[in-house]
């Protein structure tokens, strides 16, 4: 049915199979016509990628030095990422700079929010901020869970909208070479196309994080890569993806 269905529109099958990535994890998604959410999918990840070059309030220019290492400090070891907010933070994990873009700040974040409302079913209302990150040559992100694992009980308290139950991640940019998205248990790699998405559930209906979602970026080795991520929260999705009391098996949860 749906091949019938792209084939009447004539441009979309190379897009559905090639550049159109969307995981579903877990035991049931509640994204009901695959359809539709394509279309809304393709057009916020467009409306995202137009947004590249807008100044925002809340992103402030950085400085030279801060675009680069910190000073006084040696490039061995320190794996800096630079926020855009001008503050710079120094991680063993990863190599970026990020930003986060409010709802208010510009008419079409709020227009990308509602559209990831209508494509996943999932309220936004506690969703966090959309976040925009820019990858340079080297930039990179090691293997990681969006969620907070068991232990992780402090991760996410101050927000008190539970865990990270589901992951959007737009790409902005096509990468000239490296910048893969893997998923090493899934042996998956996503290789980053302007106007493509992923979606993933992290947690299974049973609130416990999914270990076949670990994920890595992949270090960019030519051009520069442009990825934003829509994390969607457990409260509030109550009656939108129901909870289920019977847990997974042990060794797929972390
Ligand atoms: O840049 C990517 O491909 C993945 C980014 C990511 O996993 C994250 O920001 O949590
Ligand atoms: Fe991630």
């Amino acid at each position: 049915m749906r091949s019938e269905l792209l084939k009447d529109m004539g441009f979309l099958p190379t897009l559905w199979l090639s550049s159109f990535h969307l995981i579903y994890l877990g035991a049931s998604t509640k994204i009901q016509n695959p359809i539709i959410n394509f279309f809304i999918f393709l057009k916020v990840a467009l409306e995202l990628s137009g947004l590249k070059g807008t100044r925002f309030k809340s992103v402030k220019p950085m400085s030279e030095s801060e675009s680069y290492y910190p000073p006084g400090r040696t490039l061995s070891g320190l794996r800096p990422i630079i926020k855009c907010i001008g503050e710079l933070e120094v991680a063993q994990y990863r190599i970026s700079k990020s930003a986060w873009l409010k709802e208010d700040e510009d008419e079409r974040i709020s227009v990308i929010t509602r559209r990831i409302n209508d494509m996943t079913g999932l309220t936004m209302s506690t969703a966090e901020e959309l976040q925009v990150v820019n990858y340079g040559i080297g930039g990179h992100y090691e293997p990681h869970f969006d969620f907070a694992r068991k232990e992780e009980t402090n991760a996410f308290r101050n927000l008190g909208t539970g865990n990270r139950i589901a992951t959007v991640l737009f790409y902005m940019s096509d990468v000239e070479q490296g910048g893969a998205t893997v998923f090493p248990v899934l042996k998956t790699a996503l290789w980053p196309k302007k106007g493509t998405a992923a979606f993933w559930f992290n947690l299974f209906e049973s609130g416990h994080g999914d270990k076949r979602t670990r994920h890595a970026a992949c270090p960019v080795l030519a051009g520069s890569k442009w990825v934003s991520n829509k994390w969607i929260h457990e409260a509030g999705q109550e009656f939108l993806r129901p909870c289920l009391l019977n847990p997974p098996p042990e060794d797929l949860t972390a």
